[in-house]
């Protein structure tokens, strides 16, 4: 599903009122009417109910009043609380506040000196809060008074549905700045907003449903280049099916490259984890002296033994072992398991500037990099990189925390400038790709902060891409299927004790869940209605 900054969504609402003639007041309409709905259908029966609706001066408090109108016809007992000085609301809202007047109803003024007082003894009684405060419009933090409002609200353990986005939260980046209003149920107008998926916005929204207002469908469909909310429809009608007749040639041959004393589990995971996400054939490349272990650990995976340093880590000459063999591959994973030797380094750069396969670079396939992200743009093949914040800070030059609030834009400008496929990990992993689609994905859970499950994510990734998926839907889809595993393993076993092994038996499961299951519709928390 497409995912929109607070300027598209205000660009579509234009398009639609200028191009189409569909006047904005039908928008709030709309809007209102279905927030209406969804409090009704949470209410049961509407009569008598008492329901309390907080509304700012812009048109999000006049989605509001619509609501409130519309569940006060209902037979609901409704009180307004309005932030704002009635003479200074305009348009739409302006409109709605005259109606709701001429209705013989009343404001009760938040900002006057009893305001605060009369609002938490309102709420203390009612069956739902509407959060009409601010919308799309909103930068920035709270003013100070109205940070009493919200903090009583999400004090209150009262039922609360947000009015396109709850207030407080930033449309744009997902970024809270003090404090926000935490919704149960979001209903958001027309298309979801990137904050409402994006950490930590994304805990805010409780239930997020996205309802259709009558902006015309050409303004909001779209399969080009744009921003996607990863879900399980997306990844259903992108991995490929089996024919009776398949033989195992024709899902790819893997070729993973990693491994050094001390960290052959990495390439491991790497490997095992190709097989799970449906590789025909996987081959596991480490250093000559761990080739055994790692054919004793992997029944299923044929190795290779390549030269190595005396620390044990591959060196420069792995890679003229290597080339004469390349033929037989279909897609590279580099990286896991590596370490810094500075002949791996060496042998890094030289793979990836040379290699004739699609490539996935990870973990020290990527460090080999820092500080030269440039040098990643002399190379013949196609690249997929899937470094977490730490590694692309070191790429940038930059330190982990600067990234925090612009994990979108960062990952966007790399694909751009590197002309690769970038995966930026984390809650909420972004995939971004040079000719312009973003995906952000909706699975995974705290429990996967744990070591190997990067490496399992390569495996993944590189399967699917030997699979036939083009590199952006490869990515893509593997960080969905790779978070659903842990969501799967998760609930099974709690996220504290959560291992990446973990993941390997529940990836066919993810796979088979996506295929076959409406289910998944559910699972990331989001549905369309309307
Ligand atoms: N045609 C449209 O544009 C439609 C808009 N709709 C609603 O309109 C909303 C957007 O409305 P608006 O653009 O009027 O803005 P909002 O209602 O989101 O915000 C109200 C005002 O808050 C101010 N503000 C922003 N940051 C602030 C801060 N940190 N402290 C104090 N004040 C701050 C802004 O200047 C803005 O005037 C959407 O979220 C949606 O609910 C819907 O009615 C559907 C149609
Ligand atoms: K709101």
């Amino acid at each position: 599903m497409r995912l929109v900054t607070a300027a598209e969504m205000r660009e579509i609402d234009r398009r639609a009122m200028e191009e189409y003639g569909i006047p904005s007041i039908v928008l709030m309409e709309n809007a209102g009417r279905w927030v209406a709905q969804v409090v009704a259908s949470r209410l049961g029966r509407v009569a008598g109910k008492r329901v309390v609706v907080l509304c700012g001066r812009g048109n999000n408090g006049g989605d509001g009043l619509v609501a409130a109108r519309h569940l006060w016809q209902q037979g609901a007992q409704v009180k307004v609380f309005l932030a704002a000085d009635p003479e200074s609301l305009r348009g739409d809202a302006l409109t709605n506040a005259t109606i709701w007047r001429r209705l013989g109803q009343d404001f009760y003024l938040l900002l006057s000196p009893t305001g605060l007082q009369a609002f938490k003894l309102a709420i203390a009684r009612a069956d739902v809060v509407i959060d009409a405060l601010y919308g799309t419009g909103f930068r920035g933090e709270l003013p100070p008074e109205i940070r009493p409002v919200v903090e009583a609200l999400n004090a209150s353990g009262r039922f609360v549905v947000a009015v396109d986005i709850p207030s407080g939260l930033e449309a744009d980046t997902g970024q809270v700045r003090g404090v926000a209003v935490v919704a149960h149920v979001t209903v958001t107008f027309g298309l979801p907003k990137l904050g409402l998926v994006l950490e930590p916005g994304a805990r805010y929204v409780g239930e997020l449903l996205v309802v259709d207002i009558s902006l015309p469908l050409p303004l909001i469909t779209g399969t080009g280049p744009g921003r996607y909310y990863l879900t399980g429809e997306m990844v259903r009608s992108w991995l490929p099916s089996r024919p009776p007749t398949a033989h195992k040639g024709n899902f790819g041959h893997v070729l993973v490259v990693g491994g050094s004393r001390g960290m052959i589990g990495a390439a491991c995971l790497t490997a095992a984890a190709a097989l799970r996400a449906g590789a025909g054939l996987v081959t596991l490349a480490v250093p000559r002296s761990w080739q055994e272990t790692a054919a004793t650990k992997l029944t299923e995976v044929m190795t290779l033994g390549l030269p190595e340093t005396p620390e044990g880590q591959l060196s420069c000459a792995a890679w003229e072992s290597l080339k004469p063999l390349l033929p037989r591959f279909t897609v590279c994973a580099l990286g896991p398991g590596l370490g810094r030797h500075p002949e791996t380094v060496e042998l890094v750069k030289r793979m990836v500037a040379e290699i004739d396969l699609p490539l996935v670079l990870d973990a020290d396939g990527i460090n080999a990099f820092a500080g030269e992200a440039h040098l990643l743009t002399r190379r013949s093949s196609p690249l997929i990189l899937t470094p977490h914040p730490g590694e692309m800070a070191r790429l940038l030059g930059v330190k982990a925390a600067e990234l925090t609030d612009k994990r979108v834009e960062v990952a966007e400008k790399a694909a751009r400038e590197w002309g690769a496929v970038v995966v930026l990990k984390g809650a909420r992993t972004v995939v971004a790709s040079p000719d312009g689609y973003t995906g952000i994905n909706s699975t995974g859970n705290p429990g996967m902060a744990t070591g190997g499950t990067g490496d399992v994510l390569t495996g993944v990734i590189a399967a699917l891409w030997a699979q036939g998926l083009d590199p952006f839907r490869a990515a893509a889809a593997g960080v969905y299927l790779h978070g659903l595993a842990g969501d799967l393993a998760a609930k099974e076993k709690g996220e504290a004790g959560l291992i990446a092994g973990d993941l390997l038996e529940r990836l066919p499961l993810a796979w088979r869940r996506v295929t076959e299951a409406e289910e998944v519709r559910e699972e990331h928390g989001l549905s369309r209605l309307g």
